[in-house]
């Protein structure tokens, strides 16, 4: 008799599995090597930033009293006593009626406090002219306006990317203190499958899924090992699966968790003595994903279809992974947009549509990314987004507003409600 599941919301689902990561370690990288990772520790102001008073624009450093005054008519005269490029410092103060030439970035002469753009000056002999005044403090970029020492900037937890480098590298974190990443385990089950490479034959497909979730991990950074394609063979998936178990932190499978005949994740589930947190989820596509749990092993049985593999891909192994690296924010983003045609299908279970999203003068119009059933792939390549559609719903009409999770960036959320 054939094993009847029953669903359980996907919010549960998802927090059964978060409830089940083990943190990883952490490692010191030096600061090139940390793009992607998780910081460990948070960024603390070393010091100021700007660490000195500096002048914003190429032009004369002046005091400003000295142009008290100034005007069309009444034009103010200074002597330039030097030049000071960024890097460079002034080697003595002004005094009255004096200015340095001065460059953005240079730090500000003693005595001056104000900064007169190139433009705005008429230059002669031994010095120029200006025709408005300057209050002190014009065009100075204060010491310490960015950000202030010992302020603690971004938290621990937070994902590095291209800006938080940028910080590290100004307080001089040459080594930072960063999640280790897990390495995961992939593998593809189904005898119909053939490699990319080979030739189509009746009956057979090629692996996408494969290729598709290695991807998926690469674009979060993370590495992994392959264990190709398995034919669906009890004996030889169970023993791939143990050692993929050894050599991994986490393991994906791909296929094989329905209730078919050759569907053995289950059957593998049991004779490891993993215990699993749910095998039918309500949702669309992907209600067959199942994750089981092994000492402090996760394994992702994702289904064989492909729009439901990278659905469960991205609600459940996404959030885990980051989860694990100690990332605070490990869900994928979630805005609102304006659904950009009619989807009628009814709903019994929250579906999850493929979907592309544009920015027009309606707003952010999210719109399905064509043949969206589980078993599609098209769709899968033609979006950039998912939008969720809660169950228990007719059908939803172009115009209506809509959930949309955000696909391909490093920055998530805290939480979801789903
Ligand atoms: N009697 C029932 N049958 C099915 C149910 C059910 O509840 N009762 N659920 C259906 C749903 S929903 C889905 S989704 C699929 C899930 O199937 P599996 O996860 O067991 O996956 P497979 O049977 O191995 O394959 C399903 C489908 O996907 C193709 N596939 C598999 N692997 C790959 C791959 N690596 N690359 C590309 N395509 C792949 C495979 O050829 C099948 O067409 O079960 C339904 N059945
Ligand atoms: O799990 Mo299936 O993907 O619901 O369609
Ligand atoms: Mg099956």
């Amino acid at each position: 008799m054939v094993e009847i599941r029953k669903p359980i919301q996907v919010a549960e689902a998802v927090e059964r599995v978060m409830k089940h990561v083990h943190k990883l370690q952490t490692e010191v990288l030096p600061l090139e090597d940390t793009y992607g990772r998780v910081l460990a520790e948070p960024i603390v102001a070393k010091h100021d930033v700007p660490p000195f008073d500096r002048s914003p624009y190429d032009g004369f450093a002046i005091r400003a009293e000295d142009s008290t005054g100034a005007s069309g008519d009444i034009r103010k005269a200074f002597r330039v006593i030097g030049e000071i490029g960024a890097g460079h410092v002034a080697d003595r103060p002004i005094e009255s009626g004096e200015s340095f030439r001065i460059m953005t970035g240079a730090l500000i002469p003693e005595q001056a406090d104000a900064v007169v753009m190139l433009e705005q000056t008429v230059e002669n002999d031994d010095g120029f002219t200006l025709r408005k005044s300057f209050e002190a403090g014009e065009n100075i970029s204060r010491q310490g306006e960015d950000a202030k020492q010992g302020e603690v900037l971004i938290e621990a937890g937070t994902v590095i990317h291209p800006g938080t480098i940028a910080l590290l590298a100004t307080f001089g974190y040459a080594e930072v203190r960063v999640a280790k990443r897990p390495i995961a385990g992939v593998l593809s089950t189904g005898t119909e499958l053939l490699d990319v490479a080979d030739e189509l034959e009746p009956g057979k497909i090629r692996n996408s899924n494969g290729p598709m979730i290695r991807a998926q991990l690469k674009r979060m950074g993370i590495t992994y090992t392959s264990y190709g394609m398995m034919e669906d063979d009890l004996d030889a998936c169970t023993e791939i699966v143990e050692k993929a178990l050894q050599e991994t932190d986490l393991l994906i499978t791909t296929g094989g968790v329905s209730v078919g005949d050759y569907d053995y994740l289950p059957v593998i589930y049991e004779r490891l003595g993993a215990e699993v947190l749910f095998n039918k989820v309500a949702m669309r596509p992907g209600s067959v994903t199942t994750v089981a749990v092994l000492g402090d092993k996760l394994l992702f049985g994702l289904s064989g279809n492909p729009s439901a593999c990278f659905t469960g891909f991205e609600l459940f192994a996404r959030p885990a992974i980051y989860s694990m690296m100690g990332c605070s924010a490990p869900y994928m983003p979630r805005i609102q947009a304006v659904l950009g045609e009619d989807f009628k299908k009814a709903n019994p279970f929250t579906r999850f549509v493929r979907a592309s999203w544009s920015m027009t003068n309606e707003g952010i119009v999210a719109t399905p990314a064509g043949f969206n059933k589980s078993s599609a792939v098209s769709s899968i390549a033609r979006g950039n987004c998912i939008i969720v559609l809660p169950s228990g719903t007719r059908g939803f009409e172009k115009g209506m507003v809509v959930d949309v999770l955000l696909l391909g960036t490093e920055q998530g959320v805290e939480r979801w409600e789903l």
